[in-house]
């Protein structure tokens, strides 16, 4: 897919969602691109391209624009995901620069990265950083000589002591934002999914559990039918404020803040 520069109306438009330039916390934003019946993919396991090339490339816009990027383990499994930044279209030169840093939210450890993983094909050729993976302490005691080899991939993991991949979940979001603030040093962070990560963020937001900045969310006009992977929070939530909407391409980009 060959990608445009974003006109300046569309800048314009994103602006006022991105993270500022200098923010007391760690800014969170939101996104991910869903069907018309609110699906991300169209089954467990399976890489579903829903944004349109216009769409693609804003959130391309939006990895310059953050520190780090927090995909879920099922995720990176489904998908092998590169992770990397590629706005401005066609500036290899800049890549790293604008690449966000890959995180990996795997509290059972079951992931793995090998050489082949994009994102560590993106970092051998220094077009994207080399990721970290956050996992749960009793998992990364377990398993040391996993924890040596992904060390000399350039892989970083990380442990949250009492990171759970079953329960509290809504909680579990407060030690994440926690690590990558203050043990990464990231001032911001845009969650891609997936459904699992994104439906426990908005709760957790919910509840107070963590903050989220602004959510921005693709809309494409396809449904994907009841097997599609779906975003739908375990309660009803009313809490955009700030909400504009503008079409890219064929799809429809909704961006918000969160009172
Ligand atoms: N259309 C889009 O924008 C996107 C689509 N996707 C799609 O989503 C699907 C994957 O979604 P899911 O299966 O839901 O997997 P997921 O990516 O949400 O990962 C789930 C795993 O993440 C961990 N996790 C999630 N929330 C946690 C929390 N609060 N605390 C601790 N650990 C937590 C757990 O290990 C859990 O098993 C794939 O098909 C992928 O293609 C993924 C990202 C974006
Ligand atoms: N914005 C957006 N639109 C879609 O249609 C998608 N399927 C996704 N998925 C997210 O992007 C990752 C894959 O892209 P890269 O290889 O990292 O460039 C994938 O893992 C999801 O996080 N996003």
């Amino acid at each position: 897919m060959s990608l445009a520069p974003l006109p300046p109306s569309a800048l314009s438009f994103l602006d006022f969602y991105l993270p500022p330039k200098s923010h007391p916390n760690l800014f969170t934003t939101l996104t991910y691109a869903a069907s018309l019946d609110s699906r991300i993919s169209l089954g467990p396991g399976l890489r579903t391209t829903l944004s349109g090339p216009e769409s693609k490339t804003m959130t391309h816009y939006l990895r310059s624009h953050h520190d780090a990027i927090l995909v879920g383990a099922g995720t990176f499994v489904a998908d092998n995901p590169g992770l990397n930044c590629q706005y401005p279209p066609a500036d290899t030169k800049n890549a790293l620069e604008c690449s966000p840093l890959p995180v990996v939210l795997d509290p059972g450890f079951g992931i793995e990265i090998t050489q082949q993983s994009k994102v560590l094909l993106n970092a051998a050729q220094g077009i994207g950083k080399y990721p970290v993976v956050l996992v749960s302490e009793d998992r990364y005691l377990a398993f040391p000589d996993k924890i040596s080899k992904l060390k000399l991939l350039g892989v970083r993991v990380l442990t949250i002591h009492n990171l759970s991949s079953q329960t509290s979940r809504s909680k579990s979001w407060k030690l994440i934002q926690n690590t990558l603030q203050h043990e990464l040093n990231v001032k911001s962070v845009m969650v891609e999914g997936g459904a699992e990560v994104i439906n426990d963020l908005l709760l957790a937001s919910h509840n107070e559990d963590a903050t989220v900045n602004s959510v921005i969310i693709t809309i494409a006009p396809v449904y994907l039918g009841k097997g599609g992977v779906q975003v739908a929070p375990s309660l009803p939530l009313d809490r955009l404020t700030n909400t504009k909407w503008e079409s890219f391409g064929r799809d429809v980009v909704m961006v918000s803040g969160v009172r």
